[in-house]
């Protein structure tokens, strides 16, 4: 009778033993949690196009294309005027030169490099402030006369690597003085094969440059546009 008592006990144990095991097995079999991923915003801008847009109509550059760069410096202090004229940084042109600037870019990014502007579209009123400051239209256009970057013609650029490393064009953006000039040949080799790329390529897209500046370039087809002086909008 002890007998069978022992042996119900250890047939208990046993069974529970088991039971305890199998419980371990269940949760390590268990599939792992699963993450469930809220889905992400596309951070993609979607680029507008132009379709239906007339040439003459001033956009933003930067809805029609993501492969430019931008240090725009009349909306920071970092200028000539050392004064901060552009409420934010927003570069705008004419239909007609915001087509030419992205071909003139996309040739660029066939040999390794982009766009990067300075300035645009400028207002007017903002041509004033600048001619009060430099009264010499070697550097800047006579506001009366009015600027080609006034009629959304104009940009002022340079050219930077596709990781951003600028391009070593001797001075910096607005650097009045014989050193910025296209005719000086007095400088390293590899400074004059830079200007001459961002020349060259332009050139083959409708702009001209002026003898004093490397930085600036009007597109020929918009010099007869009006002198424009809208503010565009800050988001
Ligand atoms: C001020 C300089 N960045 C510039 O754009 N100069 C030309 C001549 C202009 O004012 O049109
Ligand atoms: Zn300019």
């Amino acid at each position: 009778m002890n007998n069978i008592r022992i042996l119900l006990i250890l047939l208990l144990i046993a069974a529970c033993k088991d039971h305890k095991r199998s419980q371990i097995n269940e949760s390590e079999n268990m599939p792992e949690a699963q993450e469930i991923k809220a889905p992400l915003p596309d951070d993609k801008p979607v680029l507008r196009s132009f379709e239906g847009l007339a040439d003459t109509t001033f956009v933003r550059l930067a809805d029609f294309s993501e492969d430019f760069l931008y240090d725009m410096r009349y909306a920071t202090e970092n200028n000539f005027l050392k004064a901060k004229v552009y409420d934010c940084p927003e570069c705008y042109t004419r239909v007609m030169t915001a087509k030419a600037l992205i071909a003139a870019n996309k040739d660029f990014m066939k040999k390794g490099y982009k766009i990067k502007f300075f300035d645009c579209y400028r207002p007017n009123s903002v041509q004033y402030k600048m001619w009060e400051i430099v009264p010499n239209p070697q550097y800047v256009a006579d506001p009366v006369k009015g600027s080609i970057h006034n009629k959304g013609g104009a940009v002022d650029i340079t050219l930077a690597t596709l990781d951003g490393v600028d391009l070593d064009m001797g001075t910096d953006f607005d650097f009045f003085g014989k050193r910025a000039y296209h005719d000086n040949m007095d400088l390293p080799r590899e400074i004059l094969d830079n200007r001459k790329l961002l020349k060259e390529g332009m050139e083959s897209h409708g702009f001209w440059g002026i003898r004093t500046e490397w930085w600036h370039y009007n597109l020929t087809a918009s010099s007869n546009q009006k002198i424009a002086d809208f503010k565009w909008e800050c988001k």
